[in-house]
């Protein structure tokens, strides 16, 4: 397997031997990083995020118990699978240390062969629930983020904004002419242009917060968080015009001998808007005024400091 795909466990053990027996023991399959103590532990943890920990209870600074309360109390750490080693045999150690939310309980003298099958057997796991979440949250045929995830990412953002007092911008991005696409060059054809126009859309977002998803048919939406207008309506033009450069060939647009896209967007500043619906009504409003003006354009519109919602600045439109 490539070291990059690797999955990655995390040692941690006060004892040096131990350290070394299972690191050797796990290092032709796995990428094996190494902890002498519950905060290095930890340390490793946030910043290498493993798949799994085997996790030493009796270590002398921080014991293996207090590392998985730590872990679990971190969102970052939270989810990363954990099996307890330890010289604690009696049954009511490994009931202990399960019911704190350990995936497994090793006894120490471990036997190599029953430590490797048991780490397989939970990297399993993790690598099932990693393909779980992604069929929940990504869109097959685009394989940007779904609507639901996108719901929910929006819901978490609008709070954030108003929390934080940034501006949050949305813009709706749709296909020119698609229907004329399809019945001229075929359904497959089709999604291949979908295809290459998401592909264009992610690769535009440019911080880890952006997010471009599929909405619902040929229509994207892209949330740019702590963006205000102008820099939003930039990265948006850019992207109209980067569709426009892919030069799918469209022979039967009246817009242009090319695939391109009309695309619609607002900014909302804390206290310009109630309710998140508001924003995504404004984006569509301005992405229907781009497809009136002749497509192939960007509208969009933006609220002001703490006037009262639905009081927009003057649309501004452009085929950039
Ligand atoms: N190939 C393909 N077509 C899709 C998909 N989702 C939606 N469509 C098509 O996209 C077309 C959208 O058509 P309309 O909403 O009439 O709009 P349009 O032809 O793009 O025209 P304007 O938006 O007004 O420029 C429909 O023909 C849908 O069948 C998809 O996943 N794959």
């Amino acid at each position: 397997m490539n070291p990059v795909e690797m999955q990655k466990v995390l040692v941690a053990d006060d004892d040096a031997i131990n350290r070394e027996v299972l690191g050797e023991l796990l290092m032709p399959e796995y990428t094996v990083l190494l902890a002498k103590n519950g905060a290095q532990t930890l340390e490793r943890a946030a910043r290498h995020a493993p798949d799994l920990i085997l996790l030493d209870v009796m270590m002398p600074d921080m014991d293996g118990y207090e590392v998985l309360r730590r872990l679990r109390a971190d969102p970052q750490t939270a989810h990363i699978a954990v099996i307890f080693i330890s010289g604690l045999d009696r049954p009511e150690d490994e009931a202990n240390g399960l019911k704190m939310g350990a995936a497994d309980y090793i006894t120490k003298p471990f036997n190599a062969t029953v430590v490797m099958a048991r780490v397989a057997l939970h990297l399993q796991v993790v690598r099932q629930r990693r393909m779980l979440e992604r069929l929940a949250n990504v869109d097959g045929l685009t394989e940007l983020a779904n609507r639901r995830r996108f719901d929910e990412v929006y819901g978490m953002e609008w709070q954030r904004a108003r929390r934080s007092g940034r501006p949050l911008s949305l813009a709706l991005l749709d296909i020119d002419a698609f229907k004329q696409y399809n019945d001229r060059y075929g359904h497959p054809a089709g999604d291949r242009a979908l295809r290459s126009v998401a592909r264009t859309a992610g690769a535009a977002m440019r911080r880890p917060a952006d997010l471009a998803a599929r909405y619902g048919g040929e229509e994207l939406v892209l949330l740019l968080p702590e963006t205000g207008a102008l820099d939003a309506r930039e990265l948006v033009s850019h992207l109209r015009d980067a569709v426009a450069g892919l030069a799918i060939a469209h022979e039967s647009s009246s817009v242009a001998p090319v695939l391109t896209v009309s695309v619609g967007g607002a900014s909302w500043y804390p206290g310009s808007a109630e309710q998140p619906a508001e924003l995504v009504e404004a984006a569509d409003a301005e992405l229907y005024r781009a497809k009136q003006a002749g497509r192939n354009r960007v509208s969009w519109r933006e609220a002001t400091g703490n006037d009262n919602f639905p009081a927009w600045h003057a649309p501004w439109s452009g085929a950039l």
